[in-house]
Parts: C-alpha cells; sequence; structure tokens
C-alpha cells in the first residue's frame, strides 16, 4: 500500500504490490505552501462547500490546471483514519466515473487532499441546493447521472482489487464534470473487501436516509448496502424528492415511505420532480422506478448486484438476469415490489 504506507502504516507483500502501481501512478505529494499559492491562502471566496471533514477549495495550479483542495479542520485520529482511507482508495482506483485524486499533502497536522475540479460541482445542489431553481437536469441528463454513477460503482464492487465498498453513496458524493459526467467521490468510509469475504460487521458510517435497514440495526456491511443507497439516490434523481423529508406535523417521511403508495396505485407522473417540464417515455419512466425498487428492498439478498444494476439500466430485460441468477427469482419485477417491500421495511 504505498500511499497510505507513506503516511501510516504498510506491510511488506503490499508494499510488494505497490510497486506494480506506482509505475501508472497519476498522483503526487503537494507541499503546503504550493497548495496556499494555488487557493489564494484559502481565501473564503474559494470555498466551494464544506463536509464532515473539512472545506473543499478551489484552486489553480500554475499550468493552469483547475483543482479542488479539501483541508482537514481538526487532526485527531479517526480524521487521520479517513484521511488515510480516501488517499489510498482513490490512488489505486482509476474509472471514468470515480473523481480523480490528483495527490495529497501531510506536513505536520495538516491533511489536504487534491482533486480535479468539478465546475458542475455535486448533483445535491442541482437537486435540492442553490442550483435547483434554474436547473437544467433534464430527463436524458439525469439518466446519463444514474447511469455513470452505476458504474462506478460497479467498477468498485466488481473490477477493483481488492473490492471496495464505498459505504457513503449519496447525491453530494456525486460530482459533475463539464459534460455533467458522474464522478462517485468521498471515500473517508470506504471499507476494503478480500477475496471470499461477503461481509464485515462494523460501526456505522454514512448517511442517514441512503443506509441500508441491516447497516443501520447490525452493522452488516456487504456491496448490498451500496446497492441499497443507489436505490435511494436513483429515486432522489426521478423525483427530485431529499431521502428524507420534514413534514408539516414534525414527524419524517423516508422517500420510500413516500413513493411506495404511488407505485402501488401506478401514479407514475407523481413520482415525477415536478422540475422535469418535458414528456417522458412512461416505459422509461416505469423501469427506472422498478430498479430502484430492486435495489432498495430491506432484505439484501434480494437486491441486484451493481453489476446487473448497469445491464438493467442499459436495457437488459429483467427476466435474462433472473435466467442467469436464481437469487432473483424471488424478486417480483413489476410494480407490486415496492408494495411487497413496504410489508417488510425494517427501518
Ligand atoms: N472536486 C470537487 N470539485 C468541485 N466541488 C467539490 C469537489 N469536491 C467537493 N466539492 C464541493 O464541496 C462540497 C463538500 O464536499 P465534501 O466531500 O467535503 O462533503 P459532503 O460530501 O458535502 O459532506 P459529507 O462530509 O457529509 O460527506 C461538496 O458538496 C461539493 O459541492
Amino acid at each position: 500500500m504505498e500511499l497510505i504506507g507513506k503516511i501510516c502504516c504498510g506491510g511488506a507483500q503490499e508494499e510488494q504490490q505497490s510497486i506494480s502501481r506506482s509505475k501508472n501512478k497519476n498522483w503526487r505529494v503537494f507541499s503546503l505552501k504550493e497548495l496556499q499559492v494555488a487557493t489564494n491562502n484559502f481565501s473564503s471566496k474559494r470555498k466551494l462547500g464544506e463536509g464532515g471533514f473539512g472545506s473543499v477549495f478551489y484552486g489553480k495550479l500554475p499550468d493552469g490546471s483547475k483543482i479542488a483542495v479539501k483541508k482537514l479542520k481538526v487532526w485527531s485520529v479517526n480524521n487521520e483514519l479517513a484521511f488515510s482511507v480516501e488517499v489510498e482508495t482513490l490512488g489505486r482506483a482509476k474509472h471514468k466515473n470515480l473523481l480523480r485524486l490528483l495527490g495529497y499533502c501531510a506536513e505536520g497536522q495538516e491533511r489536504l487532499i487534491v482533486y480535479d475540479f468539478m465546475p458542475n460541482l455535486c448533483l445535491v445542489s442541482h437537486l435540492h441546493g442553490k442550483h435547483s431553481a434554474n436547473s437544467i437536469l433534464d430527463w436524458k441528463r439525469r439518466m446519463h447521472i444514474v447511469l455513470g454513477s452505476a458504474e462506478g460503482l460497479e467498477y468498485l464492487h466488481h473490477y477493483a482489487v481488492p473490492h471496495i465498498i464505498h459505504r457513503d453513496v449519496k447525491a453530494s458524493n456525486v460530482l459533475l464534470d463539464s459534460n455533467y459526467e458522474a464522478k462517485v467521490s468521498d471515500f473517508g468510509f470506504a471499507k476494503f473487501m478480500p477475496d471470499g469475504v461477503t461481509h464485515v460487521t462494523t460501526r456505522v458510517k454514512g448517511t442517514v436516509g441512503y443506509l441500508a435497514p441491516e447497516y443501520a440495526m447490525w452493522g452488516r456491511v456487504s456491496e448490498s448496502c451500496d446497492v441499497y443507497s443507489f436505490g435511494i439516490l436513483l429515486l432522489e434523481i426521478i423525483s427530485g424528492k431529499k431521502p428524507i423529508e420534514k413534514m408539516g406535523n414534525g414527524e419524517k417521511r423516508t422517500i420510500v415511505e413516500w413513493a411506495v403508495p404511488l407505485v402501488y396505485q401506478g401514479k407514475l407522473q407523481a413520482l415525477l420532480d415536478p422540475k422535469l417540464q418535458e414528456r417522458i417515455n412512461q416505459d422509461e419512466v416505469r423501469r427506472m422506478i422498478q430498479i430502484a425498487s430492486l435495489c432498495a428492498q430491506s432484505n439484501p439478498e434480494k437486491r441486484p448486484t451493481m453489476r446487473e444494476v448497469v445491464l438493467l439500466l442499459k436495457g437488459a430485460p429483467a427476466h435474462t438476469l433472473i435466467a442467469q441468477k436464481p437469487k432473483l427469482e424471488a424478486v417480483k419485477y413489476n410494480e407490486e415490489l415496492l408494495a411487497a417491500d413496504e410489508e417488510d421495511d425494517s427501518y
């Protein structure tokens, strides 16, 4: 583990593995001075946003390239771990739908991570934030973002070695480049899954509203938890609704609780974001809702894998997947699915 080895620890075998990776590494170590210059000394005018780890600043390197610099708020053991995990994960993962790591800086207690700058910021700002009023996220663009996010997750689950579980899939962790290509970001909670390991039990991380029930309740984490979160994200992209809404009476309602009755009554139009002005093919809407329903099932055994999700999004008929995978036989691939899920929904 080259990066983590430098930052905190690393075994001989991992060191060996890192040698082949470092040949084609595309990140580097930055000095604090360089990043101060690039961000105009972390000027508040350059601030792009803030998350749990710290603030993110826009910057420009001497060669003109635009960067985003995530600066750790306060040093702590947990934050150091999140920093190492993020750098290690992104340093080894390369895919068109994952945010590209340019490098990091670790000087004294300063911890900074340098990424490609994403001019269209994060998906959440287009769905609910400051860009949502004049959002230009039409249906076609939304579907492109859905497919891109799914392909990024498919890479993490099926092609990265070892496999990676993201554990914090949500709209604010999907960034958008100048062409609105989705880039999955924020790997501070990521977990590596060695070959043959199906799940691990851990302390719960992630974001309320997106957490799979088995993970929220028992800390049981597997790739399937990301699939559940992806299902919530898909419902959010279709409807423009937040994963959890505060009702007038102070109670909270999840997006699944809101969507289930509408699906059951066949009111697909009511599920669509009112900001979507154009006429949208009802079959496509139905298919997207069905995929979201498959992903957001309470029972992790019944959820599809991200590879299957990508195939479904690309139009593969569900029955071809069912033929390949007996696990899906149990799933009713029709509009009653969400209604059935309502009965055993346990969170
Ligand atoms: N590479 C980037 N390019 C452009 N903007 C970015 C980039 N990375 C992050 N941002 C902006 O900074 C904000 C904060 O990002 P950050 O990943 O720190 O937190 P978050 O995902 O919003 O919250 P949390 O810590 O709960 O996951 C994002 O919402 C996004 O608007």
